[in-house]
C-alpha cells in the first residue's frame, strides 16, 4: 500500500505513532493493523517526493512478490517528515547481526542452509520483474523467527535514492556498504541503483566469505585497511585482483572456496548465476539438505534451541560458580552460621555468650626477626605460618577471629554454643599449634627456632557483625582483654591458662596443669599461680606446659552490647 500522508501512514498502523527517526539507518517496529503482525519500518530521506509513474511501477513490481526467502512489502509513506518503507518484520535481525553474535554457534550445515536461503531468494528475485537487487549485503539478509533467511531492501530505488547532502553525511557508511559492490560497478561513474545480475553474484560471494570467517565484511587476514582503501584496491583491476581472505583450509570443503572464488571472479561472465549456484550449494550441503524443507527447518530450530540450552547451562554454571566464590569469601570472613544468616537476608543480632574460651598467641622476637628480614620475607613467613596454623585450627570446633601481624586470635563456644567443650577445644588446639611450631621452618632463616607464646581465658563475651563495607565478626568484653593479657604475660613455648579455664579443663580429667606461681598483671594487679599441663587423652609426645592464671574478675560493659546492636541493625538494613 502506498500512502502519501502521515494520516495515511497512521491508518496502516494499529496505534498512532510519532515516527521520529534518529538516523537514516534505523529500523523501527510497530504493530500494524493490517494482519495484526509486527512490521519493520525503514525511514527514507528522499526530500520532497511525488507519486510518479516510475515509482508506481516499482511498487507494482514488488508488491506481489511471494517467496519464502523474500521479505514481504507492506506499504510506504512518501510525505515528509515520515517518509518510510514498511515491510514484514524478521525478529532475529540481519544476517550480519547473527554472524556477529558469538553466542550463536553455527555449524556448517546451518551455514550452508543460510547460503542456500540467499541463493533461493536471489534466484526468485532475478526471475521476477525486479530482475536484480543492486544492494545485496549481509544487512539486507534478515532472519525470521524460524531462522529462515530472507532478502530485503530491493526495488523501490526511486524512493530510496538519497540526496547529495545526505550522501555526504553518511560517507563512511557509504564506503562500508560498497564493500559488497562488484569491481565493474565500482568503476562506473553513474552506477545503476538496481545493480546487475552478476554484480549480485559478486555480493553473494562477499557474504559467503563473511559466513565462513564470521569476522565482518571483507575480512583480511593480517591486513588492516580502511573501507576506502579496500574499495580503491578492488576498483583498480590490477592482478592479482584484490579480494577478501579465502583459504581453502578455512572451508569445510575445497569446493566451497572454489565456488566463492568463482562468484567474485573479476570478469562478470566468469561468475555463475544463482540458478547454477542453487545446485552447487545444495551439493555442498548434502548432509543438511537430505530431508525435506520441514526437516531442514526443524533441524535449524533444534540447533538454535540447543544453542540456547547450552547458553543457559553455561550462564547458570557461571552464575553458580560466582555465587560459590562470593559465599566462600563470606564464609572465610565470617562464621558459617552468621554468613548463612546474611546470605538469606536475615538480620544478625549481637549476642551475649555466657561461656567461651579465647586463645591469643604471639611470636616471640617477631619484631627483631622482621627488622632483619625484607618485607617480602616477612610476608612469606607469616603466610607459611598461618597457612599451617589454619590447617591445624580447622580440626577443632573453634572460630579464627583474626590475625593481626604475628598475633593470632581464636575462640570456641560461639557463634554455636558447645557447652563446656570450648575450653577443651582451645586447650587441645593450643597443644597442636605448639607442636606445629616445631615443624615450621622460616624459609629465609632455616635454623631459626620459632617460639610461640600462648594465652587463654574463659568467660562471657558479646559477639556480632560490625561494619558495612568490610563486615567483621567481632568479640567484645573483658574476656577478650584478659585473654590477650594472658598471652602477653605468658612465656615462650608455654600455654598460659587462667583459673577460669583451668576449672573447666579439670572437669574433663585429662589435662595435667602445672602451677606457675605468682604473676603480677598490669591491669588487674593480682597474684597468680601456674601449673604445667598435658592432655592424657591425646597422643602428644612433646612436653608442653599450660600455665594457669587464677581468679580473674571478668565483666562485660553494657555499653558494648548496645553499641553492637546499633551497628548490627545498620548492617542488616544495607544487606
Ligand atoms: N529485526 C529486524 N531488523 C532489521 C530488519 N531490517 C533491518 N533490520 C536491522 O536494521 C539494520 C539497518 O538496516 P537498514 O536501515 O536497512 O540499513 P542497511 O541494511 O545497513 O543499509 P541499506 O539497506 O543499504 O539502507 C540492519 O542491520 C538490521 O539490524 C528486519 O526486518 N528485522
Ligand atoms: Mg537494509
Amino acid at each position: 500500500m502506498l500512502v502519501s500522508s502521515n494520516k495515511g501512514l497512521h491508518s496502516l498502523l494499529s496505534k498512532p505513532v510519532d515516527l521520529a527517526w534518529d538516523n537514516e539507518h534505523t529500523c523501527i517496529t510497530y504493530d500494524a493493523i493490517s494482519q495484526g503482525a509486527i512490521v519493520a519500518i525503514k525511514p527514507v530521506d528522499r526530500g520532497c517526493a511525488t507519486i510518479h509513474k516510475p515509482l508506481l511501477l516499482e511498487i507494482k513490481r514488488i508488491k506481489d512478490l511471494q517467496n519464502d526467502h523474500i521479505v514481504r512489502f507492506v506499504g510506504a509513506c512518501i510525505d515528509p517528515p515520515n517518509q518510510c518503507i514498511i515491510t514484514e518484520y524478521c525478529p532475529k535481525g540481519s544476517l550480519q547481526d547473527v554472524l556477529e553474535n558469538e553466542e550463536i554457534k553455527l555449524d556448517w550445515m546451518f551455514r550452508y542452509s543460510v547460503m542456500q536461503d540467499i541463493v533461493r531468494g536471489m534466484t526468485y528475485l532475478h526471475g521476477s520483474e525486479v530482475k536484480s537487487h543492486g544492494n545485496l549485503k549481509s544487512t539486507n539478509c534478515v532472519v525470521d523467527s524460524r531462522f529462515v533467511v530472507k532478502i530485503t531492501d530491493f526495488g523501490l530505488h526511486h524512493l530510496r535514492k538519497i540526496e547529495m547532502a545526505v550522501w555526504k553525511r553518511v560517507l563512511h557508511t557509504t564506503n562500508v556498504r560498497m564493500l559488497w559492490t562488484a569491481p565493474e560497478l565500482l568503476r562506473m561513474a553513474n552506477r545503476p541503483s538496481e545493480g546487475t545480475v552478476k554484480g549480485d553474484v559478486y555480493s553473494f560471494a562477499i557474504i559467503c566469505q563473511e559466513i565462513v570467517y564470521r569476522s565482518g565484511v571483507f575480512h583480511l587476514q593480517n591486513l588492516d585497511l580502511s573501507p576506502q582503501e579496500i574499495i580503491e584496491k578492488v576498483r583498480n583491476a590490477v592482478k592479482p585482483y584484490f579480494r577478501p581472505s579465502m583459504e581453502t583450509f578455512d572451508c569445510p570443503t575445497d569446493e566451497l572456496a572454489y565456488v566463492i572464488r568463482k562468484c567474485w571472479a573479476e570478469d562478470p561472465a566468469d561468475r555463475p548465476d544463482f540458478q547454477m549456484l542453487k545446485g552447487q550449494i545444495r551439493k555442498l550441503n548434502r548432509e543438511g539438505d537430505k530431508g525435506n524443507i520441514l526437516d531442514n527447518l526443524l533441524s535449524r530450530m533444534e540447533q538454535y534451541a540447543n544453542n540456547l540450552e547450552a547458553l543457559v547451562a553455561e550462564r547458570t554454571s557461571d552464575y553458580l560458580e560466582e555465587k560459590r566464590k562470593a559465599e566462600d569469601l563470606l564464609y572465610s570472613m565470617l562464621p558459617k552460621s552468621v554468613a548463612g544468616h546474611l546470605i538469606r537476608g536475615e538480620a544478625v543480632n549481637a549476642e551475649t555468650y555466657e561461656q567461651v574460651t579465647i586463645y591469643f598467641s604471639d611470636i616471640c622476637g617477631f619484631t627483631a626477626l622482621s627488622a632483619e628480614s625484607t618485607a617480602m620475607q616477612v610476608v612469606d613467613f607469616l603466610n607459611d605460618l598461618y597457612t599451617a596454623f589454619d590447617t591445624v585450627v580447622s580440626r577443632f570446633d573453634v572460630y579464627k577471629v583474626e590475625t593481626i601481624g604475628d598475633a593470632y586470635m581464636v575462640v570456641s563456644g560461639l557463634p554455636v554454643r558447645n557447652g563446656n567443650l570450648h575450653a577443651r577445644e582451645i586447650a587441645r588446639m593450643s597443644l597442636a599449634l605448639l607442636k606445629e611450631t616445631h615443624t615450621i621452618k622460616v624459609r629465609h632463616r632455616p635454623n631459626y627456632q620459632l617460639k610461640l607464646r600462648i594465652g587463654m581465658h574463659s568467660g562471657s563475651v558479646c559477639a556480632g557483625v560490625v561494619g558495612l563495607k568490610m563486615p567483621r565478626y567481632c568479640l567484645f568484653g573483658d574476656t577478650v582483654n584478659t585473654s590477650s593479657r594472658m598471652e602477653s604475660n605468658g612465656e615462650p613455648l608455654k600455654i598460659h591458662v587462667s583459673s577460669q579455664t583451668k576449672d573447666i579443663l579439670d572437669t574433663f580429667g585429662t589435662f595435667r596443669l602445672e602451677l606457675r606461681g605468682d604473676v603480677e598483671m598490669k591491669v588487674f594487679a593480682k597474684l597468680h599461680v601456674s601449673w604445667s599441663i598435658s592432655d592424657s587423652s591425646l597422643n602428644f609426645h612433646v612436653s608442653m606446659n599450660i600455665q594457669i592464671f587464677s581468679k580473674l574478675h571478668v565483666s562485660m560493659k553494657h555499653s558494648d552490647i548496645s553499641k553492637l546492636h546499633v551497628l548490627n541493625r545498620k548492617h542488616s538494613d544495607i544487606l
